[in-house]
C-alpha cells in the first residue's frame, strides 16, 4: 500500500488523509474543504459525481417547474397577460430539463474535482472496520483505502416505497421516474402530501398530466405553518389537480395488456392512472455500507455531533454529512455540513484547537435552529426556523405576527391580486425573530432575508434600521414590524 504526497498527482494511491463516499452536494464539500486544507482526499462514487441533487432531485425538479411559474407571473399582470395565453411546450421543457441535468453525465462535476486536486474512486463504498474501505469497483474488482484522519460518510437517500399488495410487481414512480422521465403521462396520481409530492404534481400537471393526489392526513405540507398548505392546495386546485386527503392506496395492479395501473384505495374505491409516483419519504444509503464492521447498524440515519462526527464510533474518525445523518434533508444544509465537517476533520488532523461553541466555525448550528426551504410550488413556500406550533411545544413565550402580503404595494404590483402571507415568529424572552414563514407567487427569494434575522439573532430594535426598498414585496418586513409593535402588549 502506497502513501500518497499529493493527491491531485498520483492517482493510483491507497492511503489518504480522507476518504469520503458519496459524491453529493455534501460530498463535493467536504472534499473541497479538506483539500484546500491541505489534506490528500479522496471521493467513492457509485453512480454520478453530484449525486441524487443534480440529477434526479433539485436541478431536475426546479427546471420542470420554472416555466409553469414564468408563465404564471406574466399571467398574473393585466398586460402581460393577454399576451401570455398560450400553453407550455412540453417538449422544449423537457429538453431544457435534460440540458440541465447535463444528459445524466458527469463530466463536468469530474472535471471540477480534477481542477481541485480531489481523486475520484468510481465504484460502491463500505466500510470495512476503523479507516477502511472497500471500493467494488464497475469492473467487478475491489480496491481498499484506508484513511489517516477521517471517512465520511455522505451516501444520501433514495426514495421509500411503502409496503403495498402489487407495488414489488409493477413499476411505480420514484422521485426519479418524476424528476427524469422523457414523456408526459396521460393520468398521474401523486402519493404523498410532503415536499416532493407537491412539487412533482405541480410539475407534471403543468405539462399537460389530469394530477390526483392522494394524501392519507388531512392537508399537504404538514410540517409548515397551517395556512401554507392550505394556500398551496388552493394554488393546486386552481392549477386543475383533484387533491383527496384521508386516503390512502391499499393495492395497485397494472393491467398488462394497456399498462394502467388500478389503484384500490383505503376508502373502497378504485382509481385507473398510467402512472403513480410514490413520494413518500427516503431511506438512507446506510445498508451495505460495512456498518456493522464498525459497531453500528445497517440501514440506520447515523447520528453525528455538530461537527458531524457520528457519535458511538471509538477513535473519533467517523463522520457523516449530509442527508444520511438525518439533521436536515436539503442541499443547501448538506453542503453548509460538508463545510463544517472538512474545516473539523482539518483542524483535529492538524491538532489544533476547535471552535465548537454555538456558531463557532466547527459547529453546524444552523441545523439546530435556522433551516431554510422553498417550495416552488405556485404559490411558493418559503420558511425558516420553527413554526408557532414547535415554539408552543418547546414551551417559549413568543408572540406570533400575521400579515397579507398583498397589501404591500410591490406585491401589487408584482401580480394582479396578489394573495400570500406572512408570518414572524418573535421569541419574548430573546428579543429576536425565531421564525419566519412567507408563502406567496415569488417569496422564495425573499427568505434570505429571513435567515439573516434569525441566525443573526438580530434584535428587533435594529430590524427597524434594515429599510426595504420601495416597492418591492419585501416591505412586508416593515409591515411585520409595524404589527407587532400595534398588538397588544407588543414590545416594538
Ligand atoms: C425530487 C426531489 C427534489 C428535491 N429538491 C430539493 C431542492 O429544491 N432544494 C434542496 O435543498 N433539496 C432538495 N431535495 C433534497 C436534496 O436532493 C438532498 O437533500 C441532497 O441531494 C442531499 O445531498 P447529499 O450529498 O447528502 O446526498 P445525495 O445527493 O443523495 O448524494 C449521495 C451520493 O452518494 C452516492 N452513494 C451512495 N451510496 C454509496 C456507496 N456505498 N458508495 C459510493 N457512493 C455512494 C450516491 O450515488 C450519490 O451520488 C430534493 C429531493 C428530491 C427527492
Ligand atoms: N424544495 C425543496 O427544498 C425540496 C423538494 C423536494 C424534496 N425535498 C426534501 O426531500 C425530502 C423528501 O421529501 P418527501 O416529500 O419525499 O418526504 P416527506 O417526508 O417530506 O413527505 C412524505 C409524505 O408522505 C407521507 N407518507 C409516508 N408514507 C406514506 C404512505 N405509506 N402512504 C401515504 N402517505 C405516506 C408522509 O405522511 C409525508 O407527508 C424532504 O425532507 C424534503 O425537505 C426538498
Amino acid at each position: 500500500m502506497t502513501t500518497a504526497a499529493d493527491s491531485s498527482t498520483n492517482a493510483s494511491t491507497d492511503t489518504y488523509d480522507v476518504i469520503v463516499i458519496g459524491a453529493g452536494p455534501t460530498g463535493e464539500n467536504l472534499a473541497d474543504r479538506t483539500r484546500q486544507a491541505g489534506l490528500t482526499t479522496v471521493v467513492v462514487e457509485a453512480e454520478l459525481v453530484g449525486g441524487e441533487c443534480s440529477y434526479w432531485a433539485c436541478i431536475p425538479s426546479k427546471a420542470l417547474l420554472r416555466p409553469q411559474a414564468a408563465l404564471d407571473a406574466a399571467r398574473a399582470v393585466a398586460g402581460s397577460r393577454e399576451a401570455a395565453g398560450g400553453r407550455l411546450d412540453a417538449a422544449a421543457v423537457l429538453a431544457r430539463r435534460d440540458w440541465w441535468t447535463g444528459n445524466w453525465k458527469d463530466d463536468g462535476a469530474v472535471s471540477w474535482l480534477d481542477s481541485a486536486g480531489i481523486d475520484l474512486v468510481r465504484g460502491r463504498g463500505r466500510l470495512d472496520g476503523p479507516r477502511r474501505v472497500v471500493v467494488e469497483t464497475p469492473d467487478g474488482g475491489e480496491r481498499v483505502l484506508t484513511a489517516r484522519h477521517a471517512v465520511a460518510v455522505c451516501t444520501g437517500t433514495r426514495a421509500q416505497l411503502p409496503d403495498l399488495p402489487g407495488i414489488a410487481d409493477d413499476h411505480v414512480w420514484t422521485s426519479r421516474d418524476a424528476t427524469s422521465s422523457p414523456e408526459v403521462p396521460g393520468r398521474l396520481v401523486v402519493v404523498g402530501g410532503g415536499v416532493v409530492c407537491v412539487e412533482m404534481a405541480t410539475a407534471w400537471r403543468s405539462l399537460g398530466s389530469e394530477v390526483t393526489v392522494l394524501v392519507r392526513g388531512s392537508g399537504l405540507l404538514p410540517r409548515w405553518e397551517p395556512f401554507v398548505g392550505e394556500l398551496v392546495a388552493d394554488g393546486m386546485r386552481a392549477a386543475g389537480m383533484d387533491i383527496r386527503t384521508g386516503v390512502s392506496v391499499t393495492e395497485l395492479r397494472r393491467a398488462s395488456e394497456s399498462g394502467a395501473i388500478t389503484l384500490v384505495l383505503s376508502d373502497g374505491s378504485e382509481l385507473v392512472t398510467d402512472e403513480v409516483l410514490f413520494a413518500t419519504g427516503r431511506v438512507p444509503h446506510t445498508d451495505h455500507l460495512g456498518l456493522e464492521t464498525v459497531g453500528l447498524t445497517p440501514g440506520s440515519w447515523l447520528d453525528v455531533d455538530d461537527t458531524c462526527l457520528v457519535k458511538d464510533v471509538e477513535g473519533g474518525w467517523l463522520y457523516c454529512a449530509g442527508d444520511t445523518n438525518h439533521r436536515a434533508l436539503l442541499t443547501h444544509q448538506g453542503k453548509y455540513q460538508g463545510r463544517i465537517a472538512g474545516a473539523a476533520i482539518a483542524a483535529r488532523a492538524k491538532g489544533e484547537p476547535l471552535d465548537t461553541a454555538p456558531w463557532g466555525r466547527h459547529s453546524a448550528t444552523a441545523d439546530n435552529v435556522a433551516v431554510p426551504q422553498v417550495v416552488f410550488t405556485e404559490p411558493e413556500a418559503a420558511a425558516v426556523g420553527i413554526t408557532a406550533e414547535q415554539a408552543a411545544r418547546e414551551g417559549r413565550r413568543v408572540k406570533i405576527v400575521d400579515y397579507e402580503i398583498g397589501n404591500v404595494s410591490g406585491a401589487g404590483l408584482y401580480a394582479d391580486d396578489y394573495k400570500g402571507k406572512a408570518r414572524a415568529v418573535v421569541d419574548l424572552d430573546r428579543g429576536h425573530l425565531v421564525g419566519v414563514t412567507f408563502v406567496g407567487p415569488s417569496v422564495g427569494e425573499m427568505l434570505h432575508s429571513a435567515t439573516i434575522a434569525v441566525a443573526g439573532e438580530v434584535p428587533l430594535e435594529r430590524l427597524w434600521h434594515a429599510v426595504p426598498a420601495f416597492p418591492t414585496m419585501s416591505e412586508v418586513w416593515l409591515r411585520l414590524l409595524e404589527t407587532y409593535r400595534d398588538a397588544p402588549d407588543g414590545e416594538g
